[in-house]
């Protein structure tokens, strides 16, 4: 065992630095409306996919791409587990010791874009054809709502400060479930703060998911707050939100269970943005369903929020018309049988870096109402949310 001496001293920014560099799969997450940030990091190095039971897990963190029926998801088994605070505590720093390097330190950075790429005027016309066609096929067929994404790669990352780039985006998103993903397989981080829940079981058995739809910005023209409870709707967005809790319905229907509780929709506040949000909560323990949570997964993803109604036809619309490979984004990720807690959220408001290069992801729900160029707007808000953490 190697002895940490004083000069080693491990910090937070420089554990992350280091399991980056020796490619360990690993995350930092904090949970919605919380202050404590968590790492949780694998020692085993290959990549362990599967599918997911809740029943089954070792506690460990989820990372489920898109297609996850195609591509299973991976998990993270948390052998290291701590809650960060100012010190990590000996005993976890001798166990790291075990395998990674502290020796060194490297000098750190803030966060920042280095080098800016600009957006094509292209990129806004070929978006704005295809929500325009998306919208025709809309009208003229029984799928009823498709949700179209953009992948945007805007500049080169500088720096290597995660974890205040984290604490900021903390700041900006206290109801979001902040999260830090590194991928070593695949050579990237991701980095989130998610507004939506997928599948919630808590410590005494209780599921909850929500049905979040409907954007609009939570700061007027003059920049000034708008009240959660001020917020207007449009039919449009109603009847978007209202999708999604007829899809969650439907998905309990199958699977005969009645004895949900419904709350909502109310208007709910993410970071610069407002949407509307219904919560479905069941007590899995009082109707006798043990393994509720990994069916409602299986049903669940991915919902109307993320790919459209009916899910097969939105799918194949997407397939056809996204023309990208949505990877992780609005897959869904987080811990499973962490404290007797499970909470997977939707991979919503990321971005990607691979190779320094920084991609942002958004999407917004297409009826036969849209408007092209609305959406569009709807997507660089979106966009905006997340960039915050370089500003
Ligand atoms: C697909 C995204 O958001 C979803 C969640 C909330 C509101 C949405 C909307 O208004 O379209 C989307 O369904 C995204 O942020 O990329």
């Amino acid at each position: 065992m190697i002895s940490v001496g004083v000069e080693h001293k491990v910090t937070i920014e420089k554990l992350i630095v280091k399991c980056v560099e020796a490619a360990y799969p690993f995350v930092i997450f904090r949970y919605p409306n919380t202050e404590t940030f968590y790492f949780l990091l694998s020692k085993n190095r290959e990549t362990v996919k599967q599918k997911i039971d809740f029943e089954e897990c070792p506690a460990g963190f989820v990372v489920a791409p898109f297609h996850s029926t195609v591509d299973l998801p991976y998990l993270y088994a948390a052998d290291i587990f701590f809650e960060i605070t100012d010190k990590i505590d000996s005993e976890t720093v001798e166990k790291l010791s075990e395998f990674l390097d502290f020796k060194e330190n490297p000098p750190y950075e803030k966060l920042y874009i280095k080098e800016n790429f600009e957006e094509k005027p292209e990129v806004r016309n070929t978006y704005l054809e295809k929500v325009s066609s998306i919208v025709e096929i809309l009208k003229g067929t029984t799928t009823n709502k498709v949700v179209f994404s953009r992948s945007n790669k805007i500049g080169k990352l500088g720096g290597n400060d995660y974890f205040s780039a984290l604490k900021h985006l903390s700041q900006k998103h206290p109801s979001a479930f902040i999260n830090f993903i590194n991928l070593p397989w695949k050579n990237q981080i991701w980095i989130g703060a998610s507004p939506e829940t997928l599948v919630h079981q808590n410590p005494e058995g209780k599921f909850s998911t929500v049905a979040l739809a409907g954007t609009q910005p939570s700061v007027d023209s003059e920049g000034n707050e708008i009240p959660t409870a001020n917020a207007l709707w449009s039919q449009k967005e109603i009847e978007e939100q209202a999708l999604v809790s007829r899809y969650i319905i439907n998905c309990l229907k199958k699977i005969r269970v009645r004895e949900y509780e419904e709350k909502g929709p109310r208007s709910v506040k993410a970071g610069n943005l407002i949407h509307l949000c219904s919560t479905y909560t069941i007590d899995s323990k009082s109707i006798n369903f043990q393994n509720l949570s990994s069916v409602m997964l299986d049903l669940l993803h991915p919902t109307s929020a993320v790919c459209g109604m009916p899910k097969q036809e939105a799918l194949e619309i997407l397939d056809q018309l996204e023309g990208y490979d949505r990877e992780l984004y609005s897959g869904y990720i987080g811990p499973i049988n962490i404290q007797n807690d499970s909470h997977l959220f939707v991979n919503i408001r990321s971005l990607k870096i691979e190779n320094d290069e920084i991609t942002l992801f958004s999407g917004g729900g297409i009826t036969a109402d849209s408007s092209p160029e609305k959406e569009w707007i709807e997507t660089e808000i979106k966009q905006k949310s997340i960039r915050a953490i370089f500003e």
